[in-house]
């Protein structure tokens, strides 16, 4: 059985990305520095706490564990506390990931998952956006991802460790049957935070910019299911051991909805009315992002299963319920009829 190392397995992304492995039958170790995560998000597998840029305890896990394959989800993820704080970023995003990087294809490991995002491409000249999409980041978020990005062929051609880059649009939704779904705080995406506006978390929801040249006047994203996010990684890990090339791929569904037609659905879904207060735009946000995912989906054979709005804001919907009012899972689930 193969052995694999997921870093930032206490994390949102993390979380669920562990709980699909393990279902696969893989030999799964999170290292987390559970500087954003929760050590209870981690249900499955062995738990390591400690930081991916300290390469003794890296060097060490890899050799005891004969660690194979590195997916890496680790990473400081707001736009806007990179534009603030970009040295956090570089720090963490880049360095300590290259770190990662170099302790692992020194020791031997073939294969490298990365958690790259939509960012690196900055303010799209055409929609939907594809891999060769010229990358011009507009935030240091986008370049910290970006410049490993670049590093990592340079790893392969000298330490023949092979890569994926995945370049996430939205990742949302949540695993309800698990018990896992997201939690960061402060919580900065939209739909928890139209969700939370919905439960009273929050006073209002506010809709950052309705000037921007959308049909709508709102940002327009490209939301995807985390656990259709997480398949496209276990089916890109069997790629590479098919003897699939290395490559960067985008992964999101092709279709935008925007802030507004999220707003609408999340008041259906929870059947609340939800508070909305319409804001300036928020500094770094490029008015839209929408995946062309054709290349996941013929070289990985991927095809995203629950990624319509609807199913991501229920299964979001029953997660956020149960945080806040501490409602068994069970009984919302069969409220909810979630399959
Ligand atoms: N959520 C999205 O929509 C989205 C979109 C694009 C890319 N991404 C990328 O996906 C990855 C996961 O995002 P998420 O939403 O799950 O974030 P998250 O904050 O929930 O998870 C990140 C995890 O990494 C851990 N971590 C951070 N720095 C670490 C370090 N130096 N050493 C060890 N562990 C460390 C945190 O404790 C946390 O558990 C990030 O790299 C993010 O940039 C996310
Ligand atoms: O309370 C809120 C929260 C968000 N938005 C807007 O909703 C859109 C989506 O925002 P958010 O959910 O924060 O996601 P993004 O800013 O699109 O960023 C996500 O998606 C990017 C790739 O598309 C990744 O790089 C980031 O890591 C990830 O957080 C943007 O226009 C926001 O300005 C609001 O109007 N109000």
């Amino acid at each position: 059985m193969d052995s694999v190392l997921v870093v930032g397995g206490a994390g949102y992304i993390g979380s669920h990305m562990v709980a699909l492995l393990v279902r696969k039958g893989l030999n799964v170790t999170t290292l987390d520095n559970l500087s954003t995560g929760y050590r209870d998000a981690v249900k499955f597998g062995e738990f390591v706490c400690g930081d991916m840029g300290d390469s003794e305890l890296v060097s060490s896990l890899i050799s005891d564990r004969d660690i194979t394959t590195i997916i890496h989800l680790a990473g400081s993820i707001s736009v806007a506390e990179s534009i603030r704080d970009p040295a956090e970023y570089y720090s963490n995003n880049t360095s300590r990931t290259l770190s990662l990087a170099s302790v692992a294809a020194k020791a031997g490991v073939k294969r490298f998952i990365f958690s790259s995002t939509a960012a690196v491409y900055g303010n799209p000249i055409e929609i939907p956006l594809d891999e060769r999409h010229p990358k011009h980041p507009v935030n240091p978020y986008g370049r910290s991802k970006w410049l490993v990005e670049l590093a990592l062929p340079d790893f392969e051609a000298a330490y023949g460790m092979q890569y994926m880059s995945f370049r996430y649009f939205n990742a949302s939704g949540a695993s309800p049957q698990l018990g896992l779904g997201e939690r960061h705080e402060p919580e900065t995406h939209l739909i928890p935070n139209a969700l939370h506006a919905a439960l009273g978390k929050r006073g209002c929801l506010t809709v950052n910019g309705t000037d921007w040249g959308t049909p709508d006047g709102t940002c327009v994203r490209d939301f995807l299911h985390v656990e259709d996010l997480c398949e496209a990684h276990y089916l890109g890990y069997r790629a590479l051991l098919g003897g699939c090339s290395s490559g960067a791929f985008n992964l999101g569904t092709g279709r935008g909805h925007s802030v507004r037609e999220v707003v609408e659905a999340a008041s259906e879904v929870s059947e609340c009315e939800i508070p909305v207060a319409y804001g300036p735009r928020r500094p770094g946000d490029p008015p839209s992002l929408v995946a062309n995912p054709e290349a996941a989906m013929r070289k990985l054979g991927w095809r995203p299963k629950r990624s319509d709005l609807r199913s991501i804001v229920e299964d979001a919907w029953v997660w956020e319920q149960h945080r806040a009012g501490g409602v068994p899972l069970e009984q919302l689930l069969r409220e909810y009829k979630v399959a």
